[in-house]
């Protein structure tokens, strides 16, 4: 363990948005991330890194409610219905025949219900998201015909429009032009100086100095979590890959609470 805190950051610890009691999470019983203590502030921005397989995604998808914790929990300081999640690109099927204009409307279904409709404001906050990400223009293509840096764009401009508390970011710039990330980059800060809390993953370390100031090292379990320049150190950063090359992934429930 390095002499940084492989828990939350002091102060990251006074209003958490999202709180880890110990918590595991995993499939079929085996763990991806394990043993996480602590809290993510509410208006931070933190990048969780770590080698692949580390457990990035899995805690995503914990916080927001798709995987339920094999054991300890985690708690929410916010309603789940504030939280916006953009997945990784892979994830998202851009087959479906929808526009881009529909795309980011649904980033407004929580105030305009599932089957609400869209009035003259509805009609000019989408425009304008579309405009913050550079899109204007592009309201009627399908998603199938943009290019992965306009389809990033084109959920960002979602984003936006949920007006979420809590934004959790998969990869969000990954296999994206530099231009494109800049642009989405400012969109995270405009997001930060709006006290919002944004976590996302990341694989570009220099980025992720450049523009986030608190990390999460993930190796399954936290390598070190705190300031950027003082986790993401070399010795850090080899240990979380010695971590994942020695790890048995057919290793049992959780061999550190079963011995
Ligand atoms: N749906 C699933 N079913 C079973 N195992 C899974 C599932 N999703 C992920 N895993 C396993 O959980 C572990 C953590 O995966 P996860 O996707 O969270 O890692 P990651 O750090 O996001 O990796 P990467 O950087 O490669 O995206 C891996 O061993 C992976 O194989």
């Amino acid at each position: 363990m390095s002499a940084l805190s492989a828990n939350a950051p002091s102060s990251t610890t006074a209003k958490p948005v999202i709180g880890f009691d110990d918590v595991t999470l995993g499939y079929d019983r085996h763990p991806a991330v394990h043993h996480l203590n602590g809290g993510i502030a509410a208006g931070s921005l933190t990048a969780i890194v770590g080698p692949n397989g580390a457990g990035k995604s899995t805690l995503l998808k914990g916080i927001m409610g798709a995987l339920r914790p094999l054991d300890g929990g985690i708690r929410l300081g916010c309603r789940r219905a504030n939280i916006a999640y953009l997945p990784q690109a892979m994830d998202i099927d851009r087959s479906f025949p929808i526009t881009v204009f529909d795309l980011v409307a649904m980033g407004l279904w929580r105030q305009a219900g599932l089957f609400g409709g869209i009035g003259r404001a509805q009609r000019r906050a989408i425009e304008e998201a579309l405009a913050a990400v550079g899109l204007s223009g592009f309201e009627r293509r399908t998603i199938g015909t943009l290019s992965g840096g306009q389809m990033q764009r084109a959920l960002f401009a979602r984003l936006l429009l949920q007006d979420a508390e809590l934004i959790l970011l998969d990869e969000p710039f990954t296999a994206i032009d530099a231009k494109t990330t800049l642009d989405l980059i400012d969109l995270v800060h405009r997001w930060h100086r709006e006290k919002r809390t944004v976590v996302a993953v990341l694989h570009d370390l220099d980025l992720v100095r450049r523009a986030f100031p608190e990390t999460l090292l993930l190796a399954r379990e936290p390598v070190a979590w705190g300031a950027t320049q003082d986790v993401l150190i070399a010795d850090n950063l080899l240990r979380a890959r010695r971590m994942i090359e020695s790890h048995d992934p057919d290793a049992a429930y959780c061999e550190r609470t079963a011995a």
